[in-house]
């Protein structure tokens, strides 16, 4: 079943066109990464898929009620305000202790309960705000750039966790990130997004990539990524081989 599909979605933001003709759909209990360089207009698409930004022009469904548990990117706590995670789960709506509980067991930090938000680790941070995500017990899970900050290891951990999330509760989960060398085991399947969608498939890991490279530089330290192109779309342009990323921009 699917939860949201667009069709030749494009979106402006001030005077720039930042999304051009991009298709997409995700469907029940798959998991499905954005990846793209700064600006691509990943945050942009996310926020138009929840509806917060409205397109310019392109089609967009939503399911009807669609439920969706939203981790965003950074998220600003006033350190004056004494906060515990449990508190913190009250907001913006109170919330059962034996859902707040239920929630804080499944990412892994009901230990945590009692302590003041502001005293937490960035990996501790962050499962706290996927606790609250998952109490509105969600259709679709998105996280936008959830692992900033953290090291390997707990990226690693805190992905392996969205698919234990996405196996238990059923939901699927839309995901963007940089971090292709961790996020690609977990995913169904991986769009790379550079204003438009370049290319889309399953993950396919492999060890060099020239054409990655190219469009994401060389940070990933040989642990580069391949994607496999999935030829049953159209695209709005035309790719002269297969199983690389295009990395022309759209613009
Ligand atoms: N509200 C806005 N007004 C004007 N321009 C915007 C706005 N939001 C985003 N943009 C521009 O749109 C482009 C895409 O931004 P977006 O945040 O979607 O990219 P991104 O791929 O998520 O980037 P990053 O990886 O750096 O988070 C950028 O050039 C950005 O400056």
């Amino acid at each position: 079943m699917s939860l949201i599909t667009a069709r030749k979605l494009s979106v402006r933001q001030g005077d720039k066109t930042v999304l051009q003709n991009v298709d997409f759909e995700i469907r029940k209990g798959e998991i499905v990464t954005i990846v793209g360089p700064n600006g691509s207009g990943k945050s942009t698409l996310l926020r138009t898929l929840i509806g917060a930004v409205t397109p310019e022009s392109g089609e967009l469904n939503r399911k009807t009620k669609l439920r969706i548990g939203y981790v965003p990117q950074k998220l600003f706590v006033d350190g004056a305000m004494p906060l515990t995670v449990r508190r913190f789960l009250d907001v913006p709506k109170r919330v059962k202790n034996s859902e707040a509980e239920a929630a804080l067991d499944r990412t892994g930090v009901a230990h945590l309960a009692d302590h003041p938000l502001n005293g937490l680790s960035g990996g501790q941070f962050q499962r706290v705000l996927l606790a609250r995500a998952i109490l509105v017990k969600p259709d679709i899970l998105m996280l936008d750039e959830a692992t900033q900050g953290l090291d390997q290891p707990g990226s690693a951990a805190f992905y392996q966790l969205i698919e234990e999330l996405r196996d238990t509760l059923g939901c699927a989960v839309l995901m963007v990130s940089h971090e292709l060398h961790v996020v690609m085991s977990a995913s169904d399947r991986v769009i790379c997004l550079n204003g438009h969608v370049c290319c889309e498939g399953a993950p396919d890991v492999v060890s060099a990539a020239p054409e990655y490279r190219q469009l994401f530089g060389t940070g990933t330290k040989g642990a580069l990524a391949l994607y496999r192109h999935d030829h049953n779309h159209d695209h709005d342009h035309v790719h002269e081989h297969d199983h690389t990323c295009d990395h022309e921009g759209a613009h």
